[in-house]
């Protein structure tokens, strides 16, 4: 007897529904987090969510531990993100607060959570279009997929006012938001039903003037290690 064919999974795509649902459901009308209205991405706004010490402190803290940003993807041109970045130490209590109140926005474990990457651009540099998600047919996968599975939120807080250019552009929504110091953005990689969602592709565009500060947290499916 053969069996029937078993719906065609993406690997950890019921985690991925299950945490759009949750999210979604903390989110919904909850003062001060306004949903941007595109589809088919579900992303939200949240103004004054750092206030000007912490961003200044965040700045301060990317400036010590910023590096060449690396890429899973090697078959990237080099100018593919130009920017600098690196991980804010997750034992420094300051970091820790700021990270425990982004997941408390979102309402997910803290383990799912990796540690928050501080940014920073300078004139020309840039971040091209990508999804966050990753790839799973990639050789990376393996690797990530032991660390805590496929990426579910990501959360994103500008730390300055750009003096020209260094907008978030999403590519495929066709919108731009410009850094807003304070702000933090979300938006859900994967669409409703657990699927990476394609048109969360988006891009930092270049820095014009002055420079660009952002702390990013990605959030996985498990215990991110
Ligand atoms: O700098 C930006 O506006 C986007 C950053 C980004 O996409 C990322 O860090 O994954
Ligand atoms: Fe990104």
């Amino acid at each position: 007897m053969t069996m029937p064919d078993a719906p065609v999974q993406v690997p950890d795509q019921e985690a991925l529904m299950r945490l759009g649902e949750t999210v979604r459901q903390r989110l919904a009308g909850r003062p001060g987090v306004y949903k941007v209205p595109v589809e088919p991405v579900e992303l939200f706004a949240i103004g004054d969510f750092l206030d000007s010490a912490e961003c200044a402190r965040l700045c301060a803290m990317i400036d010590d531990v910023a590096r060449p940003s690396t890429l899973h993807e090697t078959n990237y041109t080099s100018d593919f993100r130009t920017s600098y970045s690196g991980d804010l130490d997750p034992h420094d209590p300051f970091v820790d607060n700021i990270s425990k109140r982004i997941d408390d926005l979102l309402g997910v474990p803290s383990d799912i959570g990796e540690a928050i990457q501080g940014q920073r651009y300078l004139p020309g540099q840039q971040f091209k279009p990508h999804n966050d998600w990753f790839y799973t047919s990639e050789s990376y996968w393996s690797e990530e997929e032991a660390r805590g599975g496929q990426r579910s939120w990501t959360a994103m807080a500008y730390l300055n006012a750009v003096e020209a250019g260094g907008a978030t552009a999403f590519t495929t929504l066709g919108i731009q938001i410009d850094p807003q110091p304070g702000a933090l953005l979300l938006w859900n990689n994967a669409l409703p039903d657990g699927r990476p969602n394609e048109a969360t592709l988006h891009a930092g565009t270049p820095v014009e003037r002055g420079a660009k500060y952002v702390i990013t947290k990605w959030y996985r499916t498990r215990t991110w290690r």
